[in-house]
């Protein structure tokens, strides 16, 4: 695995320097382009990781799974009371589909959906970048993890399309919190900051039915597991899940920081960095080894099931 890893990254990295990274938000857009890193995790407790595996990179909205599992830990089914698990086909950020669907998000992984999940997270915890920041250290295994401030406060002064998403599902009475309160904390989850080798791990429960790898503690149920596996499957890269699904044919959840998780059930637990984006704001070097990657080994959740 270590060899293979090494040889994608040296077939992709002649595509480094196309793309464009996100400068939405300017904190981002200093981000060294040229960076490349792979980390996958086994089941069986193997790490193998390439390039830049160990540098930590603004996860953005690869938080967003993190929050759903924490608001279906707590509220279970009663989430899909104020949005949806169907896939957009629009961009992450679009506001068209919110006023057609009455301030109901489409799902939680665009960022309307985001903002309902971070809006009912609010509601259940006292310190909600605190309860998060605690819950990816324990998953990640890494105390040392915390948010990018810079990051964080950049993306609150350039928050207009988001607040402008908040203020619209409140108007159709499905945001219950103060708005500003709540972009704050979901821009300090998307700011956390954590290396491919941390996102493979933190991910591994999603590979092993729930439970966590390094801890043995259960996250979901197998059942709450398969659900957001087929969540990350059919939204997780928002416009593009259908391409995604085409080249690589697994769960996945991308971020516009560059990174890209990915799940092979019952296997592995994957994640790419490159910062440099394609149109539809994920990381067009990633998209690339993820393919590259399940090509080779044949991993697809949509390959011939073996029986033993
Ligand atoms: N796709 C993303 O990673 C978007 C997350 C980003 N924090 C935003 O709200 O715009």
């Amino acid at each position: 695995m270590q060899a293979l890893l090494e040889s994608i990254l040296d077939e992709v990295r002649p595509l480094l320097g196309q793309g464009k990274v996100a400068d939405y938000i300017p904190a981002l857009a200093t981000v060294d382009p040229h960076q490349l890193g792979v980390a996958v995790i086994g089941t069986d407790g193997s790490l193998s990781q390439a390039g830049d595996a160990d540098v930590p990179f603004s996860i953005q909205s690869i938080s967003k799974v993190f929050s759903l599992v924490q608001a279906i830990t707590h509220q279970g089914e009663a989430i899909w009371d104020r949005l949806g698990h169907e896939p957009s086909g629009q961009a992450f950020n679009s506001l068209v589909q919110l006023e057609f669907e009455q301030g109901r998000p489409r799902n939680p992984f665009i960022n309307a959906g985001a903002l309902v999940i971070a809006d009912i997270n609010e509601s259940r915890y006292a310190a909600p970048v605190l309860s998060m920041r605690d819950m990816v250290r324990k998953l990640t295994d890494n105390p040392h993890i915390i948010a990018d401030m810079v990051v964080a406060d950049s993306e609150y002064q350039h928050r207009s399309r988001n607040a402008a998403a908040a203020y619209l599902m409140q108007s159709f009475g499905n945001f219950h919190n103060d708005v500003d309160t709540v972009l704050k904390s979901y821009f300090h989850h998307c700011a956390l900051a954590a290396s491919c080798v941390d996102l493979a791990r933190a991910f591994s429960f999603l590979a092993n039915q729930g439970r966590c790898l390094h801890s043995g503690n259960v996250i979901l149920s197998p059942r709450q597991t398969q659900q957001v596996n087929a969540i990350m499957a059919t939204s997780g890269l928002y416009d593009e899940a259908g391409n995604f699904a085409y080249r690589v044919g697994l769960p996945g959840k991308s971020g516009v920081g560059g990174g890209i998780v990915a799940i092979v059930p019952g296997r592995y637990s994957l994640c790419v960095w490159s910062p440099a984006l394609n149109p539809s704001g994920n990381s067009l070097v990633g998209m690339q080894v993820l393919e590259k990657l399940t090509e080779r080994l044949g991993w697809s959740v949509f390959a011939p099931v073996v029986c033993p």
